[in-house]
């Protein structure tokens, strides 16, 4: 399970939230909601340990992740904004890179995996000459790597057309039918998943009056 306890975070002397606490258990599926700039980037990056939180702690099973972090990382999955793709990399080396690198135990087959994602005959074309949804793409393709049980994943739709959501909708409540969890934030409508998501409503900040 993740936990979140009591985090606060301040950014350039403003503190976007305070006492902020959250658990993703098992099987649970949470989105993270809010105007632009209310903190939900911020949220997720110190949920992933790339940043740290200026009060309170992130526990994963349990345990902080700043005790864990190799342990932890193998469980994460950790998907941001930027497509973290190499442009001079083919689709198909692109994901063959991912699985090298962090699922090296996966045996799922990448052709098979490429086409889910819609790029069938891109597989041998430079990711620098793929339009902005067919990169996004690339990049989502890692999630059916199979591997770790936490998925959080910011803004997984920027540029994935209608049919392209539907089809990571039906991973998202595969992964979570299976006992994983996901924490993902998006300005989308999760029409397929409704009824299956918790939401964490973020609201802009406010100072308690002195
Ligand atoms: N590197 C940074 N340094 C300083 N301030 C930052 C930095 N990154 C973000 N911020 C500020 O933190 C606030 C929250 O940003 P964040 O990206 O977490 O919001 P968000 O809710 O994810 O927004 P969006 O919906 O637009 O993606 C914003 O006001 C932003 O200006």
């Amino acid at each position: 399970m993740l936990e979140a306890r009591s985090l606060t975070c301040v950014r350039e002397e403003r503190t976007l939230f305070s006492d902020l606490s959250l658990t993703v258990a098992p099987g649970e599926l949470v989105q993270v909601a809010g105007p632009n700039g209310v903190g939900k980037t911020s949220l997720l990056r110190l949920l992933a340990g790339l940043s740290r939180p200026y009060g309170g702690e992130v526990c994963w099973q349990g345990d902080n992740i700043e005790q864990q972090r190799d342990d932890y990382h193998q469980d994460l999955l950790y998907l941001g904004h930027q497509a973290g793709i190499k442009h001079e990399l083919t689709a198909f080396e692109n994901l063959a890179f991912f699985r090298r690198m962090h699922h090296a135990r996966s045996t799922a087959n990448l052709w098979e995996i490429l086409a889910t994602v819609g790029l069938a005959g891109l597989e041998d074309q430079p990711a620098g000459q793929l339009s902005a949804g067919q990169k996004r793409r690339v990049a989502l393709a890692r999630l059916w790597l199979g591997g770790p049980r936490l998925w959080i994943l910011d803004e997984p739709f920027t540029a994935i057309d209608k049919h392209g959501v539907r089809v990571l909708e039906q991973l998202l409540l595969a992964h979570t039918d299976a006992g994983g969890m996901v924490l993902i934030t998006t300005h989308q409508d999760l029409s397929l998943c409704a009824g299956r998501v918790r939401t964490l409503q973020l609201t802009p900040y406010q100072e308690e009056p002195a």
